[in-house]
């Protein structure tokens, strides 16, 4: 169901080596088939073995952002990435509730992989008390779930009860991802009556710069292209699964996932 007429958007901030952030995000909406836009939140200096410095915008230019895609291509799903101040995350929830837009998947990007902090923590309260409230699904890893939550997660059981907790802040759904669990790579997807396991096995990549980014992304496509969250979640497993196993070497340190597998052999 590929049609590259249907617009998706991705607020979030810009990763200079172009493996997280805007960079994954317009790379996903591309290799699924949507037409992808961008409204940029903060400039890292980034590459991957690290973040070397961020800049965040100004929540004007956020918001100007914003009102100019909407006022012209009203996008059928978005997705949030890192909102690392609470000016931005407060610009951003009243900006877009002028639009109310049906499926926000925000991603609570808090910690990038090489340990830098990508929001602040005085953003934190902001993050929990405005922006999950308004979001179709959130899509913390156990990290940021423990951290939304206050609790500890060691296992299927835990995700499941974090899951409704951050269920309970407003939310239709939540997706835990269990990537930084041992075993399987297992998802959980909570709603009000709904409670379904996404389950791939693990595979041992060390390049895993950008996976939350591009899972939310694919997630953001699939329901821009008409399917339902369970289709959705599916779907997009099945999408970073394939990226994660074709992801590559390229840098010094933790390369990118494989967005565009699929061509490998026609380049050639
Ligand atoms: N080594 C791996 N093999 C297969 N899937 C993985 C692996 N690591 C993470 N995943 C999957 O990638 C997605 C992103 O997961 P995770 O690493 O938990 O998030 P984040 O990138 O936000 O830290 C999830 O679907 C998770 O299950
Ligand atoms: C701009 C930006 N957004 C998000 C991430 C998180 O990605 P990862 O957890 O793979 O480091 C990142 N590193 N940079």
């Amino acid at each position: 169901m590929r049609n590259y007429k249907v617009p998706t958007l991705t607020i979030a901030g810009s990763d200079s080596s172009g493996g997280a952030g805007i960079q994954a995000d317009l790379k996903t909406f591309s290799a699924i088939g949507t037409y992808g836009m961008s409204v940029i939140t903060a400039i890292t200096a980034q590459n991957t073995q690290g973040v070397l410095d961020v800049e965040d915008l100004s929540g004007k230019i956020i918001r100007k952002q914003i009102e100019a895609v909407f006022n012209d291509i009203y996008p059928k799903a978005l997705k949030i990435g890192m909102v690392s101040n609470p000016e931005i995350i407060l610009e951003i929830v009243s900006t877009l509730k002028k639009y109310n837009p049906k499926f926000i998947v925000l991603d609570p990007v808090m910690i990038s992989k090489s340990g830098y902090c990508l929001l602040k923590k005085e953003a934190k309260d902001s993050l929990i008390k405005h922006l999950i409230p308004i979001a179709y699904v959130v899509t913390p890893n156990i990290p940021e779930a423990e951290e939304i939550s206050g609790q500890k997660i060691n296992n299927l059981e835990d995700m499941k009860n974090v899951g409704e907790k951050i269920l309970n802040l407003g939310p239709k759904y939540v997706l835990m991802k269990g990537g930084h669990l041992e075993g399987d790579a297992i998802d959980v997807l909570i709603g009000k009556d709904t409670f379904e396991i996404y389950k791939e096995n693990r595979f041992n990549r060390k390049n895993t710069h950008g996976t939350g980014c591009t899972l939310s992304s694919a997630i953001t496509s699939h329901l821009a292209l008409g399917y339902d969250i369970f289709e959705s979640v599916k779907l997009s497993k099945k999408y970073i699964t394939e990226a994660i196993t074709h992801s590559f070497d390229i840098g010094k340190g933790v390369g990118p996932v494989n967005h565009f597998y699929e061509f490998e052999d026609r380049i050639e």
